[in-house]
């Protein structure tokens, strides 16, 4: 298949109105893998595909990669076009200019890491002097800090550094786009968070457009420049980090990156164009919200909606309500933990339990009364 000729343009990575559906299983239906899937990705970027597990990011991902052809839609890498359902064209995986690093690294276990890291060299598109490639292939190994392991075998490396080559040897591929499906994930706890800022500055130091694939809301925060949250086959948001996490377009982003208190409640009054106030009548009273997407139907009063809060976002003061002010709720300890410098604690207003974070030194125990005041600034209304 050859590919068209070249489209300027300043994403890297384009997806339009992607969709795969499986094969039907036993009961007949043809399973969804995903749905209207549209994203783009600028030069250099690093951006990642981030929800539960069966939310079809790996679908994406081996689409992109050319290891799975989508039902419907366009993918186009730097401006040239790799596939289109609608015209059949369908540029073959190793054609198309990308590297892949796989769940399980697909390190050779029965290679030394030179020549691991080398393979893509000596068998790639471009041929290589014996010369070269030991130049190339030491001087990238030095750059992960694999230099004196070089003439190891591959299994007497440590998960972490398994994880470096394999990132080594995708990097010598010399891609325009690298795709990551969970390359941390068989690693420890501390080791990951680590290997994440490693890996980013990896990525940022050889500016290649990287997309990520990920179930681990910490690692897609602390790492992207832009995140695409998925669920059921289907994108929810897209957005910066802060933009997900301080500006979550439904209850699913809300609750899935990161812990949000989400209450239910109806509009009191309509939500009109320009609108930067929305009132939201709960059970923990009247709540203002300064801080919502406005959904394409302007929502009407008596709309019902969820209230949404973070926990770092709830003020939690002894005593009773002093002074009157929005979001001002009477409340009571319901439980608290001390986390040296925090209590996290849960509150009661009326019935319903809020989770907040608590200064270390609030001298409140359990059945105590005190004042949860809910930042208007970051209290936000859902209506999806
Ligand atoms: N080869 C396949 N045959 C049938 N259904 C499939 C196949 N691969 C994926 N699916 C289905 O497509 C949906 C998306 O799967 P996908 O592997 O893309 O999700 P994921 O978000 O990557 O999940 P995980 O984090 O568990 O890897 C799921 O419902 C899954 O069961």
């Amino acid at each position: 298949m050859t590919v068209q000729k070249t489209v300027s343009s300043d994403h890297s990575v384009e997806i339009t109105g992607l969709e795969k559906r499986y094969a039907p299983q036993r009961s007949g239906e043809s399973s969804r893998g995903i749905e209207d899937v549209t994203f783009a990705v600028p030069r250099s970027e690093f951006l990642t595909l981030l929800g539960p597990s069966g939310c079809g990011k790996s679908t994406t991902l081996r689409c992109l990669a050319g290891l799975e052809t989508a039902d419907r839609g366009t993918i186009s890498m730097n401006g040239r076009p790799m596939f289109s359902a609608v015209d059949g064209q369908n540029v073959s995986p190793e054609r198309r200019p990308i590297a892949m690093v796989p769940q399980s690294y697909g390190i050779w276990p029965h290679m030394k890491v030179f020549d691991n890291a080398a393979f893509p060299l000596r068998y790639g598109r471009t041929t290589y002097s014996k010369a070269e490639t030991q130049q190339r292939v030491l001087a990238m190994l030095e750059q992960v800090g694999l230099t004196e392991y070089a003439d190891r075998w591959s299994t007497q490396l440590s998960g972490g550094q398994q994880q470096r080559l394999a990132l080594a040897r995708a990097l010598l591929c010399e891609p325009e786009v690298l795709l990551l499906d969970e390359p941390l994930s068989n690693l420890d706890a501390k080791l990951r968070s680590s290997l994440r800022a490693e890996l980013r500055s990896f990525q940022q130091k050889f500016g290649v457009t990287t997309i990520y694939v990920t179930h681990d809301q910490g690692e897609a925060l602390a790492m992207s420049d832009t995140i695409v949250v998925m669920n059921q086959g289907r994108i929810e948001q897209i957005g910066s980090p802060n933009d997900i996490y301080d500006s979550p377009a439904s209850r699913f982003v809300a609750d899935f990156v990161g812990s949000a208190n989400l209450v239910p409640g109806v509009t009191e009054t309509a939500v009109g164009p320009g609108a930067r106030v929305v009132e939201a009548k709960t059970a923990v009273g009247v709540v203002r919200c300064e801080r919502f997407t406005s959904p394409a139907t302007p929502p009407t009063a008596g709309q019902e909606l969820f209230v949404c809060i973070r926990p770092e976002n709830i003020r939690v003061v002894a005593g009773a309500p002093e002074s009157e002010g929005p979001n001002r709720f009477s409340a009571r300890i319901l439980s608290s933990e001390y986390l040296g410098d925090r209590q996290e604690v849960v509150v009661t207003v009326g019935d319903t339990p809020l989770r907040a974070h608590a200064d270390a030194h609030l001298d409140a125990r359990p059945g105590d009364e005190v004042t949860a005041v809910l930042d208007p600034l970051w209290t936000i209304a859902l209506w999806s």
